[in-house]
């Protein structure tokens, strides 16, 4: 679940890559894992940094000032396809045609037929194991198709609207044209989120923004927040705008894990607070609460949350039951979401290392604990025992999000069903693995009513993980054994930070497709802390396309 961010200063001589880095500060829930700005300076020439690490770590003030522009493209990463290893870190460049920097937030998942069309028709070399290189590469590929010294629009929502035919899976975009302008665009079913808001710049004209959630819009100053809608594809330059609807109608299903955990909860997102929904999922779920306890002749003393994300929903829970609301367990605020850290045994100690169990509040108690969700169970296992090794007399947990048993393929990082403690496990046997005395679920029903009474306008949402439905098709049992065979913590294991893996499948070309990124990319701006720079290397060097004002 990457964060993409894309600006265009109306004046050019303002570079923009301090107000990016600040953007992707607030989009550092949706990755953690690496970060990256590219920046388009004078003549089209385009400027990067990108690395492994926090955004704050990577985007010091020496990096920044190196990134000279008034237009760039930012990214967080949080690796759903290939490895960690810091070639995969987004943006990625390529030269041809007129030179493209492209930020995904998604998954594909028919990456095996897209390499084969890259190796046998395309004969472009795809160098990395990441599907957001591979999606760059087909539209390149069909800007390519055009010919033209220059394109313009209509080149692009073409080349688009064929991208669209051919990837299938989740995708919302941000990419970057040398001395164009910025283009956004959202997979036909808009499974991942991107909008678009507007401002008046430091000297009168329109400074415009894409972002994939409206927090970094609300910061900046920002305004008329819009959502990017799904299959549509919008083009803004120093002098024009152009949206255009690139596909053809299809279902409209944003991911309702944006609500549950992913999104912060100040972002509205496709016309719906996340805010509010998390308050509604409280209050739904404190019926369901109501309703089992009593069937189980249980009485709760306490409501405690499980910081961060859950507090919302837990505190209109208590609201609604008439409960104490208590925070039990304190948050280390140096330690980040342990959910989308890689590895089993980084998540486990980072638990631990994150929460902490006040004893008082649990001392003799009935605790109903509350979490946004139970993934794979590592919180909730960690955090019943603390509550038990601090005094708690019963520990019940109570979860926003209906029971998760099946595999996630559209971004975010859930791909074996083995590892989710929900898989082949009813109530009690979930209780027992995580060892609480009860657990409690959302229904489906409730957590869909919790959200869409806030924008009824959207018939369907991508509850995959909890219904096994995958709305773009193409997701059988084979697929889902296969993910699970390359991307379960296990296959990753075998896989170390440094290597640079191959995308599965075919795609080899003539040159073996392992070793140091040659994707346009030089490996000496890449690595490391502040390695920033132009992306072509010699300073006083023009960019290849050397189109500023020109491209159209
Ligand atoms: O069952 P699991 O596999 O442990 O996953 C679910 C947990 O992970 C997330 O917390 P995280 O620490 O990532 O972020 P938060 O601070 O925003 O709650 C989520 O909020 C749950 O607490
Ligand atoms: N979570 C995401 O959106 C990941 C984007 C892309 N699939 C990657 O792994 O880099
Ligand atoms: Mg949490």
């Amino acid at each position: 679940m990457c964060g993409i961010l894309g600006l265009l200063l109306h004046d050019s001589s303002i570079d923009c890559a301090h107000e990016i880095s600040e953007g992707l500060s607030l989009l550092q829930h949706r990755g953690q894992d690496a970060c990256g700005i590219v920046t388009c300076g004078p003549k089209g020439r385009f400027f990067q940094c990108k690395a492994n690490g926090m955004v704050r770590d990577v985007f010091d003030s020496n990096a920044v000032s190196r990134l000279i522009g008034g237009m760039g493209v930012g990214h967080v990463r949080y690796p759903t396809a290939g490895s960690s290893n810091h070639a995969e870190a987004q943006p990625f460049y390529v030269n041809s045609p007129y030179g493209i920097v492209f930020a995904h937030n998604g998954n594909l998942i028919n990456t095996a037929s897209l390499l084969h069309f890259m190796d046998a028709d395309a004969h472009r070399h795809i160098n990395t194991s990441s599907d957001s290189e591979l999606l760059l590469n087909i539209f390149a590929n069909n800007l390519q198709q055009t010919g033209k010294f220059r394109i313009n629009e209509e080149d692009i929502f073409t080349a688009i609207g064929g991208l669209m035919e051919q990837c299938k899976g989740a995708y919302a975009c941000v990419a970057m044209l040398a001395g164009f302008g910025i283009i956004a665009f959202r997979d036909p079913n808009g499974i991942r989120p991107v909008g678009m808001a507007v401002r008046r710049g430091a000297t009168g004209g329109r400074d415009y923004m894409f972002s994939s959630e409206s927090v970094v819009a609300d910061a900046s100053g920002f305004g008329e927040w819009e959502d990017v809608k799904p299959g549509e594809a919008i083009i803004i330059t120093r002098s024009s705008i152009s949206r255009r609807q690139v596909s053809g109608p299809a279902t409209f299903a944003p991911d309702i894990f944006e609500y549950v955990y992913f999104a912060r909860p100040d972002s509205v997102l496709d016309g719906i607070s996340v805010y509010r929904s998390r308050m509604a999922m409280g209050d739904n779920l404190a019926d369901e609460v109501q309703r089992v306890l009593r069937e189980e002749g249980l009485n709760v003393d306490v409501v405690i949350p499980v910081p961060d994300t859950s507090r919302v929903a837990a505190l209109n829970l208590a609201q609604k039951l008439k409960l104490p609301y208590r925070e039990g367990f304190i948050k280390n605020r140096y330690v980040g979401r342990t959910f989308i850290m890689p590895g089993q045994q980084m998540r486990k100690k980072n638990v631990r290392r994150k929460l902490n169990a006040m004893a008082l509040e649990f001392v003799g108690k009935n605790v109903l604990i509350v979490d946004d969700s139970i993934v794979r169970g590592t919180t909730s296992k960690e955090i019943v025992q603390m509550a038990k090794d601090v005094g708690a007399k019963k520990v019940i947990v109570a979860s926003c999000a209906p029971p998760i048993r099946f595999s996630n393929v559209y971004g975010i990082d859930m791909p074996s069903r083995v590892e989710l403690v929900a898989h082949n496990r009813d109530n009690n046997a979930i209780a027992k693995a995580i060892g609480a005395d009860l657990v409690i679920f959302q229904t489906l029903p409730d957590l869909i009513g919790a959200v869409r009474q806030f924008n009824p306008d959207i018939k369907a949402f991508d509850c995959s993980v909890f219904d096994g439905f995958y709305v773009t098709g193409g997701v059988d049992d084979a697929y889902l054994q296969h993910i699970e065979r390359i991307r379960s913590d296990n296959a990753k294991n075998n896989v170390q930070l440094g290597d640079v893996g191959t995308l599965e499948g075919k795609g080899g070309g003539a040159v073996k497709q392992t070793g140091i990124s040659t994707n346009g990319v030089k490996e000496d701006v890449q690595v490391g802390l502040g390695g920033s720079g132009p992306i072509n290397g010699a300073d006083d060097t023009v960019g290849l396309h050397n189109s500023w004002m020109g491209a159209r």
